[in-house]
């Protein structure tokens, strides 16, 4: 699908100089709590400039609920969140420059066609991607002219990520990049987000896909109920519970297989 040439130029040229060494995310002791649910429990991380960093545990873990409150679509009951030093709340314009977000389920105009729908996002940003060779660098050239709602469930994902990159943001959040996609297509989604992490784009990446995150995450932390329960790089996971691969090492530590739970 994407040549290196696209997934290159998608960017645009040169790297993104660094912000005064300001955190890209910074987490402090963020609570959220739904009726009957503690979702997010006291959770504290950092995400450098340049740095993927994965969110990962099992489902209702309270990852997503994390992505929205960093995202300014969720409002924490205590806690401090920072997006290169930007209350994603109170400052919510500010943010939105910097911040590409892809979540699980985009509420997205169903009978506009993948360029349209490209188009239409990058008028929201001064500074974005070029449509066309965004479109291209995740595989779309061949569908540009579908409209959402004849894509397939991987074309669909693959749109969701052109959308997230499209204002050429400094921070990506990206819930379930690959989930759907054939192996070919996530193997070049992954090589476009070593691209992104090249050019000094921080990454916060929900995933539950062990491969993935042993190919792409600088560190992790492991949730289980809101609760960071490991923290560290993949290998640090792996020797903490005394595992040989990832996936084992996230058995062991949650006390659970995770399909079991999807
Ligand atoms: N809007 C909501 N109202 C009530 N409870 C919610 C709401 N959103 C999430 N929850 C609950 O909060 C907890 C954390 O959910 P969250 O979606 O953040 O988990 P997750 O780790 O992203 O799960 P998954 O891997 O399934 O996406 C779950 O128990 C979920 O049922």
């Amino acid at each position: 699908m994407a040549s290196d040439r696209d997934r290159r130029h998608a960017r645009g040229p040169g790297s993104l100089p660094s912000v005064g060494g300001v955190k890209a995310i910074e987490i402090h002791r963020l609570h959220k709590r739904y009726k009957h649910v503690v979702a997010v429990d006291n959770l504290s991380l950092t995400v450098d400039q340049g740095e993927v960093f994965g969110l990962l545990g099992h489902n209702g873990a309270g990852k997503t609920t994390t992505v929205e409150i960093v995202a300014g679509l969720g409002k924490p009951d205590r806690g401090r969140v920072r997006v290169l030093g930007l209350d994603p709340l109170r400052e919510r314009a500010a943010v939105r420059r910097v911040l590409g977000v892809q979540l699980q389920d985009a509420a997205l105009h169903h009978a506009l066609t993948v360029r349209e729908l490209v188009r239409l996002y990058r008028t929201l940003y001064r500074d974005g991607a070029d449509p066309d060779e965004l479109i291209g660098a995740v595989g779309l050239t061949g569908a540009a002219r579908t409209r959402y709602d004849r894509l397939s469930g991987g074309q669909q994902q693959r749109l969701s990520i052109a959308l997230a990159l499209v204002g050429r943001p400094r921070v990506a959040l990206l819930d379930e990049l690959t989930t759907g996609l054939d192996p070919r297509a996530r193997r070049d989604i992954w090589a476009l987000v070593e691209n992104l992490r090249a050019d000094g784009v921080a990454v916060l990446l929900v995933s539950h896909q062990m491969e993935e995150v042993e190919r792409l995450c600088d560190r992790v932390v492991l949730l289980d109920r809101g609760r960071v329960i490991a923290a560290g790089t993949p290998a640090d996971l792996v020797t903490e519970a005394g595992a040989v691969t990832l996936d084992d090492a996230f058995l062991a530590l949650t006390g659970r297989p995770h399909q079991e739970l999807s």
